[in-house]
């Protein structure tokens, strides 16, 4: 027998545990049981294998032994951060009646469902992580996609072509996705935790209703009308959102419509290879460490946002690029940044508050968050100008909110409500007064001892407490004058009579009660603090927006300074010119021995060809212009002495190789599938970077394809950086094109790299010292060397074949080194050269050691 036995005959405990249970069947049920959470049947030996938790079995349900493993309350948090990491759903089982008055199992409900996309508790978010839900809604080549950050409070739009799905979940992965059932889109979502929905969820009409609900008028003022599938995803994510976390999620205000026209689109590869925010290497500097340096949580992750989704030109980029400046030039950022300093993670605490489920310490924190107000106002009226003025005015001060938490809670308040004192006395006289009764229980009593003595005059009389009789007035038997009316006899001893009255008795019920009727009012006055928190809820969450604004602006202000940056010069005419340019992650890391260059594209220069020796720098210069356009769009100064930069619309590259077996797709394939999309889609306001397009094949082969992309990007007008180590590609002639090579030197057997960018092709290669460089061993680079002259003897001397992939019938080309043409091994010319019938048995002897020599 088991979970699924008939419900009658279970106990009355398991018949509640499978009613809660048979509400979320693909959740684990966490079931409250005093101070553990226990998980039963399947659900148990899950959590057992997972968490590594004992497995045992408690009682019997149905005449079987039921399995159960348990986490202890205390403790709970790090088991729930490891299960949601595994992409695992739970339900968090709660006793919400009251032991006292429960006839049968105290009642129990399903208080939150923990999914990876709905987590808001601060315990189990790390501050820099942003989980994020996105609902898609299909319709046929279309999909409307929303996406809700719930701990943060915010829910961005978005239409775009279902081919371009893939390549967005790659630039901003997701922690689970939902979808109406009969959606076919695995093929797009790969490893992303995937929900079914009832699709009717994500109709239109049922969307609407829970939109209106959200936002009622102002929903026409977020400009996402056009985009009806959008919304559907939006209130399909709302509902779904609503129905895990138990509440309404008031702490979303806004919508935000992501518009591809308005943003620098950097795609997913490109997002990698650039190392944005995350090294190749794992662990590595990226530029988001560089720039790290926000005070805040809020800031923290705004920065990582903004990287990750670059602007382009426009209002919203050019008050970020002005912010900037004017802090830079104000001179004060650093004051503006330590009035930031110690802010708390507020927008969470705010989620929290509007889902009911903040904890004594966030209020804590959001009142030492809502002290620092008044300091960072006026810091900001410090600054001339106007543009920094509009935060000031952004920023509200929240007078009587502050003075409410500041009456309310204790100054350390403990993290959960379980053991109460998180109330600060003087709050509420009730509550002040059960405590004083659970506390100084004895003061109580010699109050009460003093009034009954002055009111009846019995000078000798006690009041007094034993466990067996509880609470009694004493008064001994010398004593012969009048009993007062109201004392009723409790007990008689050989010295005295012992007596209760009303007053006592309420006291004694209240103070063996005490002390839980203190922690429920506490939870009560808690509860109302955060009803009362609630209407501010909307302006709080400004105010934080504007505060991880600043937060991000002073940092790069800081960053611009700290790092010798300075400001690009954003323009509309088709332009790209970097004049000293670095790289900021590696100048980072080898300081003043980096070797700045420069880079200029117009309308007719889109072009360069970079040739050069391995380690020479193609790679970093290329990946440099790139951060630097990257940076010009967040609102950044940038690392070069100077920037002038045209209106960019997206950001290509295609850089290194790497096989993406789990997608079954080899490196060439992952090369050329690179290439393919950057060919569909780059135009002649792209940045593009190719390097070494084509190596993954045979050399012609590889040519042919980096020549004809190399024509189609000039066709199409791109601003390209294409390096390449086929030196036959420099001979490729357009107006639009210009070769660049690094050089390097030849000095004492060793190559020592200038990592200047110059004019014109390169002329050596160096890669045999590079290899020498990196380890090869001596008697193989020799050897290399050798087998090197002999292929650029045999080169000179013969005409190479013709491609074996037809490219521009315009193109010819150049003679050029056949690294893989079979030329003949020399034992086998010397065979060749032989006539064994007119050499004698002692000239055949010598030749045999003739051969063991050339071996
Ligand atoms: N401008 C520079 N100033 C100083 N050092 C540099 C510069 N550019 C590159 N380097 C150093 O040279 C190393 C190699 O650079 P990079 O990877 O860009 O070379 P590459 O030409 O692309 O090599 P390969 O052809 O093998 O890919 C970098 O890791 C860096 O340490």
């Amino acid at each position: 027998m088991s979970a699924t036995e008939s419900p009658a005959k279970h106990t009355p405990m398991m018949q509640q545990y499978l009613g809660l249970k048979a509400e979320c069947p693909d959740a684990l049920l966490f079931y409250r049981m005093g101070d553990f959470y226990e998980l039963f049947y399947e659900d148990a030996e899950k959590a057992s294998r997972l968490l590594g938790i004992t497995l045992t079995s408690r009682g019997h349900s149905a005449g079987e032994p039921i399995p159960m493993a348990g986490v202890p309350v205390h403790s709970v948090d790090g088991y729930l951060t490891k299960l949601v990491a595994l992409g695992e759903k739970i339900a968090i089982g709660e006793q919400i009646g009251d032991p006292a008055n429960s006839k049968g199992p105290v009642e129990r409900a399903i208080v939150r469902v923990l999914t990876p996309g709905t987590i808001v508790d601060g315990a189990l978010l790390d501050s820099q992580q942003e989980p994020l839900l996105l609902a898609i809604c299909p319709e046929g080549e279309q999909c409307g996609l929303a996406w809700l950050d719930a701990a943060g409070g915010r829910l961005m739009l978005r239409e775009i072509p279902l081919t371009h799905l893939a390549d967005l979940l790659g630039r901003r992965p997701v922690a689970e996705i939902i979808l109406p059932e009969d959606a076919d889109l695995q093929k797009h979502l790969q490893g992303t935790l995937v929900q079914d929905l009832d699709k009717q969820i994500f109709q239109a009409r049922r969307s609407q209703a829970v939109l209106d609900r959200y936002f009622g008028e102002r929903l026409d003022s977020f400009g996402c009308n056009d985009w009806p599938l959008a919304l559907r995803a939006a209130g399909a994510l709302l509902h779904y959102a609503e129905t895990q976390l138990r509440g309404s999620l008031a702490q979303i205000q806004h919508l935000h419509p992501e518009r591809a026209e308005e943003e620098l689109y950097v795609d997913a590869t490109a997002f990698r290879s650039l190392e944005v925010v995350e090294s190749l290497q794992g662990q590595g500097p990226t530029l988001l460490s560089l720039l790290q340096k926000t005070r805040t949580a809020m800031g923290a992750r705004l920065l990582r946002r903004w990287l990750m989704r670059p602007l382009r030109q426009g209002p919203e980029l050019l008050q970020r690029q002005q912010c900037v400046s004017a802090l830079i030039e104000g001179q004060d950022q650093g004051a503006l940044q330590n009035a930031l300093q110690g802010i708390a993670d507020a927008e969470r605490i705010l989620t929290r508050i509007a889902l009911r489920s903040a904890n004594p310490r966030d209020l804590a924190q959001l009142r030492h968050t809502l002290q620092a107000l008044p300091a960072l106002r006026d810091r900001l009226g410090h600054f001339t100008a106007d543009i920094l003025a509009t935060y000031q005015e952004k920023i509200g001060l929240f007078t009587a909110t502050t003075q409410l938490l500041e009456n309310a809670i204790v100054d350390q308040p403990p993290m959960t409500q379980r053991e109460g004192g998180y109330i600060r006395s003087g709050y509420d006289p009730e509550l002040d007064r059960l405590q004083a009764l659970s506390h100084n229980l004895q003061d109580v009593l010699r109050n009460l001892e003093q009034q009954e003595r002055q009111r009846t005059g019995i000078s000798q009389l006690k009041i007094q407490y034993n466990r067996v009789h509880g609470f009694y007035i004493e008064i001994s038997r010398s004593y012969q004058g009048p009993i007062p009316d109201d004392y009723r006899r409790r007990q008689t001893t050989k010295n005295a009579e012992r007596y209760i009255n009303d007053a006592l008795k309420t006291i004694e019920d209240q103070a063996l009660s005490a002390e839980s009727l203190a922690l429920s009012r506490e939870r009560h006055l808690f509860s109302s603090l955060l009803e009362a928190l609630l209407p501010e809820v909307a302006a709080l969450q400004n105010t934080m927006t504007a505060i991880a604004e600043l937060d991000v602006l002073s940092t790069l202000a800081e960053r611009a300074i700290t790092l010798n940056w300075s400001a690009p010069k954003m323009v509309a005419e088709n332009a790209l010119h970097i004049a000293d340019g670095r790289h900021p992650v590696v100048e980072a890391q080898i300081g003043s021995q980096f070797v700045p260059n420069d880079l200029h594209f117009d309308g007719q220069q889109r072009m360069h060809l970079i040739t050069g020796p391995n380690m020479g720098g193609k790679s970093t210069y290329m990946r440099q212009s790139a951060l630097i356009v990257l940076l010009a769009h967040i609102g950044s100064w940038v690392p070069a002495r100077e920037a002038v930069i045209g209106p960019i619309d997206q950001i290509f590259t295609r850089i290194g190789a790497s096989d993406d077996l789990a997608g079954g797709r080899s490196t060439f394939m992952v090369e050329m599938s690179e290439t393919a999309r950057i060919l569909h889609l780059a135009t002649a306001r792209s940045l593009v970077i190719l390097d070494e397009i084509g190596r993954g094949t045979a050399t012609y082969d590889g040519l042919a394809i980096a020549w004809a992309t190399a024509e189609a990007l000039l066709e199409r007008g791109a601003f390209t950086l294409f390096a390449t180590h086929y030196f036959e590609l420099t001979a490729l002639e357009n107006r639009g094109l210009s070769n660049l090579h690094l050089d390097a030197v030849a000095q004492n057997e060793q190559v020592i790299f200038l990592h200047r960018v110059e004019e014109g092709p390169a002329t050596q290669s160096y890669g045999l010292a590079v290899a020498s460089l990196a380890g090869i061993p001596e008697g193989i680079v020799t050897a290399a060397r050798k087998r090197l002259n002999l292929l650029e003897n045999t080169a000179a001397s013969k005409q190479p074949p013709a491609p074996s992939s037809p490219v521009q019938a315009s193109i010819t080309l150049p003679a050029q080194i056949p690294l893989f043409t079979v030329t003949p091994h020399p034992i086998l010319e010397r065979l060749q050269q032989l006539n064994p019938d007119t050499i004698s048995p002692r000239q055949a002897l010598d030749l045999l050691y003739e051969i063991k020599n050339m071996l």
